[in-house]
C-alpha cells in the first residue's frame, strides 16, 4: 500500500538526510508506528506519503502509484486516499463539529443528502453523536481529536497517518484515541502513526519502525519500545516482518 524504494530526503546540504535510504513496504490493511527521537524523520516520512515533499532520490509507491511522478492535478486525488490526523487536530475554528466533518466531503463535491447521511454515521463511531452542534472551542482536547479523526476519515480512505497523534492528550484519554485508530484499522484501513509515546507502543503491539538519524534500525511486527529521555530503545519483537511483496493497486 505504501512503498519506500530507497529513498533519501535531505532539506538543505551538507545537512545530514532527513530521511536515508529507506527501503520499505506497510501492506494493505497494516498497523504500523514509526518511533524515533525529535528529528529522526518521523514527520518527513508522512509529508513524502502525501507528496507535500518529494525525495531527494528513491521513490515512494502509494496503491501501486510512483507519487513523484503523478502530474500534480492529480495530487488531490492521492490525497483523497490519505486521511491525515495531526498531534494539533487542525480543526476550522469557526465551523460546528458537523460542519468540520462535512467540509472534508463539500471539497470533493459529495452531495448535500449523502453529508447528511454520512456524517452523523462517522461521528457516532468516534463517540461524539450528540455534539455535532459543538463548536470546537466547547471540546476538551480529546474530544477536538475525535473530530479531527471523523475528518479523515469521513471519504473512507485507504490509508490513515497520524503524525502524534497523542502528544497533546493526557494518557487516559490518549488510549481512548488509540482504541479509535485500531478500531478504523479493523475495518481494512492502512495506519501509520509517528510516535513518541511508549506507552500507547506497547500495548498495540503492532509493527513498530524505528528511525534514528534518518535511517531505518528497527522494523518488527509485535514491537515494543522503552523511551529513555530522548533515547528509544526498540526490544526484541516476536514476529519478522513479510518480504516485500510487488503488489500494484491503481490509485
Ligand atoms: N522543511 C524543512 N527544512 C529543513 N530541514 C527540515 C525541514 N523539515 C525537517 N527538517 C529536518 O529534517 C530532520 C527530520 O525532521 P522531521 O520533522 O522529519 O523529524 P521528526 O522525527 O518528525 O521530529 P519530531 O518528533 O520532533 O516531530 C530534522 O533534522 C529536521 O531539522
Amino acid at each position: 500500500m505504501i512503498r519506500f524504494d530507497h529513498v533519501t530526503k535531505v532539506y538543505d546540504a551538507p545537512q545530514h538526510p532527513a530521511l536515508s535510504d529507506i527501503d520499505l513496504e506497510v501492506d494493505r490493511g497494516d498497523f504500523a508506528f514509526l518511533v524515533g527521537a525529535s528529528g529522526s524523520g518521523k514527520s518527513t516520512f508522512i509529508r513524502l506519503v502525501l507528496r507535500e515533499e518529494r525525495p531527494s532520490s528513491g521513490s515512494v509507491h502509494v496503491a501501486g502509484t510512483n507519487v513523484d511522478k503523478l502530474p500534480s492535478w492529480k495530487v488531490p486525488l492521492l490525497r483523497r486516499n490519505i486521511g491525515v490526523v495531526f498531534q494539533d487536530f487542525r480543526l476550522l475554528p469557526n465551523k460546528t463539529v458537523f460542519a468540520n466533518v462535512a467540509f472534508a466531503m463539500q471539497v470533493i463535491g459529495r452531495s448535500r443528502a449523502m453529508i447528511r447521511e454520512t456524517v452523523p454515521q462517522v461521528l457516532e463511531t468516534v463517540g461524539l453523536k450528540e455534539k455535532g452542534g459543538r463548536m470546537p472551542h466547547e471540546l476538551s482536547g480529546g474530544e477536538q481529536q475525535r473530530v479531527a479523526i471523523a475528518r479523515a476519515v469521513v471519504n473512507r480512505p485507504a490509508i490513515l497517518l497520524a503524525d502524534e497523534p497523542t502528544g497533546n492528550l493526557d494518557p487516559e484519554t490518549g488510549r481512548g484515541i488509540m482504541e479509535i485508530l485500531d478500531r478504523i484499522n479493523q475495518n481494512g484501513t492502512t495506519v501509520v502513526m509517528a510516535t513518541h509515546d511508549d506507552e500507547i507502543v506497547n500495548r498495540m503491539r503492532r509493527r513498530v519502525i524505528e528511525l534514528d538519524h534518518g535511517k531505518v534500525v528497527r522494523d518488527e511486527r509485535g514491537g515494543e519500545y522503552h523511551a529513555v529521555g530522548d533515547q528509544l530503545v526498540l526490544s526484541a519483537g516476536n514476529q519478522a516482518i513479510a518480504p516485500f511483496d510487488s503488489e500494484e493497486d491503481e490509485l
